[in-house]
């Protein structure tokens, strides 16, 4: 068999699609993107592309390889984006010629359910305890949300204040009953984390995600040493060798690879072992589509360590298109208990409605993340 074209589909809320197709008529998707940069992302796909066509998709660890270590520069967030939509492409040919899902052919089910999580209250946690109750409802009991605003380098007891009462009211209404993560998204800095995280410990959110951004990760181990809520980061990092130093210095309870950002199935089943060995669990980080959350569920079902999983149905983000809307086995990704059962068909177990993603890939947004300010004027991390 051997890869013939590379078909790029932006889409929508702010997804990217990626067929692949070969000789032999069988042909595999992935959702290579990075948020707000998704023509970026599609170049490289496409440059990319360069290596693949010709050759035989079953070498995937080959080709992944070459994809990684022929270019003199590598890894970041595009290139190993690019190169986890084409991973994931590649696994769901293989899966398909074999006639097997993806996780059958990674040593088989290590679970019967993945547990599944949501997010409430969107970019300015607002509007928490609605957001729960009605979550609650269709029987999820693990959210996870924004923990603050924009916040200053130092900034003051008010919006600390502002964001542990969020916090102490979602307590106060549901008890134990319920889990939540706090994200505090990359927009807390190192000094502020420690009091903040000090503040919410009686709170006992289920875990801290993010408490400082990735390029300061060596902050991780400081802050895990003053607090007892697991802290989990990774949808900023983007290969094992990356995972690697921060599974070196210590520090994360939690490991959140995404898997259309830090090189695809083959990169991220390397990274669970890694966190495993570690005694460190696996969250893959997934605020995306249908083709990205299939992936994370064939490495859950594999992955001993994994604990719970992002899904984006009705993320704030998903304004013009919803989690399922371009696939066409919907009932497959039914929650059930606030759980996901194993999809079964073969390759990463989605069927893309390939008409409707040709439709609407006509008028994709350029979508771009919100650019927020200080009240200074200086840049906000968002
Ligand atoms: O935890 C999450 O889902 C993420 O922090 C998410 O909010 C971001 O990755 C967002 O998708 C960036 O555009
Ligand atoms: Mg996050």
């Amino acid at each position: 068999m051997k890869i013939t074209k590379l078909t790029t589909y932006r889409l929508p809320p702010r997804w990217m699609f990626l067929k692949i197709e070969t000789d032999e008529g069988i042909t595999g998707w992935g959702e290579p993107v990075i948020e707000g940069k998704a023509r970026t992302v599609e170049a490289a796909v496409h440059e990319l592309g360069d290596y693949l066509i010709g050759q035989d998709p079953a070498r995937i660890n080959d080709l992944w390889q070459l994809m990684y270590r022929g270019g003199f520069y590598r890894g970041g967030a595009i290139l190993m984006s690019a190169m986890a939509g084409i991973d994931q492409a590649l696994w769901d040919i293989k899966g398909k010629s074999l006639n097997v899902p993806v996780w059958q052919l990674l040593g088989g089910l290590v679970r019967d359910n993945m547990k599944a999580y949501s997010w409430v209250g969107g970019d300015r946690p607002g509007d928490i305890i609605d957001g729960i109750n009605k979550l609650k409802a269709i029987g999820f009991d693990t959210f996870k949300l924004n923990g603050c605003e924009e916040l200053g380098f130092i900034d003051n007891s008010r919006a600390i204040d502002a964001a542990v009462n969020k916090v102490a009211q979602i307590r106060e209404t549901f008890g134990n009953e319920i889990e939540f993560g706090l994200d505090f998204h990359g927009r807390v800095s190192a000094p502020m984390a420690g009091i903040l995280i000090n503040e919410l410990e009686p709170y006992r959110p289920l875990f801290i995600e993010e408490p400082v951004l990735a390029e300061q990760a060596e902050y991780y181990p400081k802050l895990a040493a003053k607090t007892h809520i697991p802290i989990a980061a990774g949808e900023r990092m983007y290969s094992r060798f990356e995972f690697k130093r921060v599974l070196q210095a210590g520090g994360l309870s939690i490991l959140q690879p995404d898997l259309s950002h830090a090189g695809g199935i083959s990169e991220c089943l390397k990274i669970a072992g890694m966190a495993e060995a570690c005694d460190v669990s696996l969250a893959p980080h997934c605020p995306l589509g249908p083709i990205a959350l299939a992936a994370c569920l064939n490495i859950d079902f594999v992955s001993w360590n994994a604990v719970f999983q992002e899904q984006s149905m009705g993320i704030h983000y998903n304004q013009g298109a919803e989690l399922l809307d371009y696939i066409k086995n919907k009932e497959d990704f039914t929650i059930r208990n606030g759980r996901f059962n194993p999809l079964t068909k073969p390759g990463l177990g989605v069927e893309v409605d390939e008409k409707l993603v040709i439709e609407r890939s006509a008028n994709a947004p350029e979508w771009r993340n919100p650019v927020w300010r200080h009240k200074d004027g200086s840049v906000a991390e968002w």
